[in-house]
């Protein structure tokens, strides 16, 4: 598949940059038909041995993935070639932002400045021929690019800059959104690109996007109502030359479902979905265009990139149906899905501080169960008696029932401003956003946590040698827990390293470090005096939770800590 380049050597051959590029059937994802765009046109024979040349090295990059560390780096890419829109609801910022959602990378070609937002477009300022003709090589010569997608194409002169290039840097798909008006009304593109979409571009394309305006201006202003003329049209234009066709149905009346119709020179496809009932449909066009193009990039056959195209916008224009930005009549959608629930999550999450280890909490099952008490209850009461951060651990409990208690915590947590923490379970810390999760040696790797949980979240990780907290620090976790300091009940067969095993890892630790094992208010003084400036404090659990009063327990043991920690000023 076509990714980012590895290296492909020069040869002693002068190698025509245009060949630097070509696309092999050996190196073409399944199922994915070669585009005419592809066909390098035959030059002589030379220069036509240098491109094989070049086209076996990188089969052969491509083969020797597993020893081959650039290949591990390659990602699915995807050029624009379109406006900015000031708003970013669509154009280029539209293309950025889904071809991000679907994990593509995707480099920008601008042919025009628009000052646009949610009212209309108050001003378009286009990028000059030959300065969007320097864009295209700068992008095209260097970087790898599966598909070309286009939008806003301002000008016949880009229009026919874009054709040379395409000529001279073969790319494997070529994706048409043919941009003319925007859904406020305003001319993006005028009538005499139909000309140059119709002559140098459509039949290049592997798909061409037309919303019922923009069809019905290329088949010279034919009436489109239904689903039926939009079958008819489809056809219409494929005889213009692209491989497919998508006729969009986001204008048709708002009473009806969300039809497009596709058509791929045999078939046709009514592809139907529910229609979100949402001001937010702005960039409904560029954004699916780009998903298509992002989904072809990955290696997908047309139709399937234009269904996942099409369930991703049903999806995006779903979840912010209810979002709300700018004042005009036609808002922005949210393409990453995240707006919603960040808008809550931002204001809860607060930096993680080395000083919430001073007195960590770890609650037990079976101690609460023993004791009669519910999860809520220990935690309350641990909180009040002082414990600056929770960690909830729960070996034994359903994920059903796991997910409810951590969701109750976290309530209770947040309205006293103690950060709550999850133990191993990766997956229970996202269902509720809880703060973040603690994880052992053998737990999901914390590198691999990180990713999955974001760059805001705690993640803390058990350590007993120097050489496992460097590791910590390096993977990207906010603190160590170190232990087991005591012996303990609460783990079986746990190697005790002893206050002289925790000033070894402590004093080689970058990152801040809490104690744990067989802590309790009679001994954590002699814990916190070690002299290990990274020491921040000390985790307990049956020292607070196997006992009759939590609250009383957890006053005891703040008390000690507190008193320590005037000395040791
Ligand atoms: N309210 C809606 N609910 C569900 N899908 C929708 C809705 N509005 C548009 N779509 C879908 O979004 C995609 C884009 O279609 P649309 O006809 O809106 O494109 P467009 O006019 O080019 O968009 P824009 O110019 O705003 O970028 C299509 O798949 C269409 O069916
Ligand atoms: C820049 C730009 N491209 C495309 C569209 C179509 O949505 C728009 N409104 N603005
Ligand atoms: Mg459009």
């Amino acid at each position: 598949m076509g990714y980012y380049c590895s290296q492909v050597l020069s040869t002693s051959f002068s190698i025509p940059k245009n060949c630097s590029r070509l696309s092999s059937p050996e190196v073409s994802p399944q199922g994915f038909h070669q585009s005419r765009v592809l066909s390098y046109p035959s030059a002589n024979s030379r220069i036509h041995q240098a491109t094989r040349f070049v086209a076996m090295q990188e089969e052969s990059a491509l083969t020797s993935a597993t020893t081959n560390d650039h290949y591990k780096m390659k990602v699915p890419h995807v050029l624009t070639v379109a406006g900015s829109d000031s708003g970013a609801g669509a154009g280029i910022q539209a293309d950025l932002k889904a071809c991000a959602a679907r994990g593509v990378y995707c480099s920008t070609v601008i042919t025009a400045v628009t000052a646009q937002n949610t009212v209309g477009v108050q001003g378009v300022n286009i990028v000059p021929d030959d300065f969007v003709a320097e864009q295209l090589k700068s992008v095209l010569s260097d970087m790898r690019v599966d598909v070309v997608k286009t939008g806003m194409l301002p000008s016949i002169g880009i229009v026919k800059v874009l054709h040379q290039s395409l000529k001279e840097f073969p790319v494997r798909a070529f994706v048409v959104d043919p941009v003319m008006v925007s859904t406020s009304g305003d001319i993006l593109a005028g009538p005499s690109i139909l000309a140059g979409f119709r002559e140098e571009l459509l039949h290049m394309a592997d798909i061409v996007t037309p919303n019922l305006k923009e069809a019905s201006a290329l088949l010279g202003g034919m009436q489109l109502e239904t689903v039926g003329d939009m079958r008819s049209a489809a056809k219409s234009i494929h005889d213009m030359g692209p491989r497919n066709v998508l006729v969009k149905g986001g204008d048709l009346p708002a009473s009806l479902d969300a039809v497009d119709v596709f058509f791929d020179g045999e078939n046709f496809y009514e592809l139907c979905s529910s229609r979100i009932k949402t001001r937010n449909t702005h960039g409904t066009g560029c954004s699916l265009a780009s998903c298509i193009a992002a989904e072809l990039a990955k290696g997908s056959p047309m139709l399937s990139a234009v269904k996942v195209a099409k369930r991703y916008v049903e999806t995006a224009l779903d979840y912010s149906k209810d979002i709300f930005i700018g004042n005009g009549l036609q808002g922005p959608f949210d393409h990453l899905l995240k707006l919603k629930n960040n808008v809550s999550s931002s204001c809860r999450q607060r930096a993680f501080d080395p000083s919430d280890l001073f007195l960590y909490a770890v609650t037990d099952s079976g101690m609460n169960k023993k004791w009669g008490r519910s999860i809520t209850d220990a935690v309350k009461a641990a909180i009040e008696g002082g414990a600056t951060i929770i960690q909830i651990r729960e070996k034994d409990a359903e994920t059903r029932n796991f997910l409810e208690a951590a969701k109750a915590c976290l309530e209770i947590c947040h309205s006293c401003g103690v950060p709550l923490l999850i133990n191993d379970r990766i997956d229970i810390a996202l269902a509720c956003d809880a703060d973040g999760v603690h994880v052992g040696q053998s737990d999901m790797p914390v590198r691999i946590v990180r990713t999955l949980l974001g760059p805001e979240k705690i993640i803390g990780v058990s350590c007993k040698t120097p050489e496992q907290a460097q590791q910590a620090w390096i993977d990207g976790a906010d603190y160590i827990g170190c232990g087991g300091v005591y012996p303990t009940n609460t783990k079986q067969n746990n190697l005790t390293v002893g206050l002289e095993g925790l000033k070894t890892v402590g004093l080689a630790s970058k990152l801040p470090v809490v104690a744990i094992g067989g802590i309790g208010f009679s001994n954590a003084e002699s814990v916190m005096e070690i002299g290990v400036p990274n020491l921040k404090g000390v985790a307990v659990v049956s020292a607070l939770f196997d006992r009759e009063c939590v609250l009383t327990e957890t006053q005891k043991l703040h008390s000690v800590l507190m008193e320590t920690a005037s000395m040791i000023k």
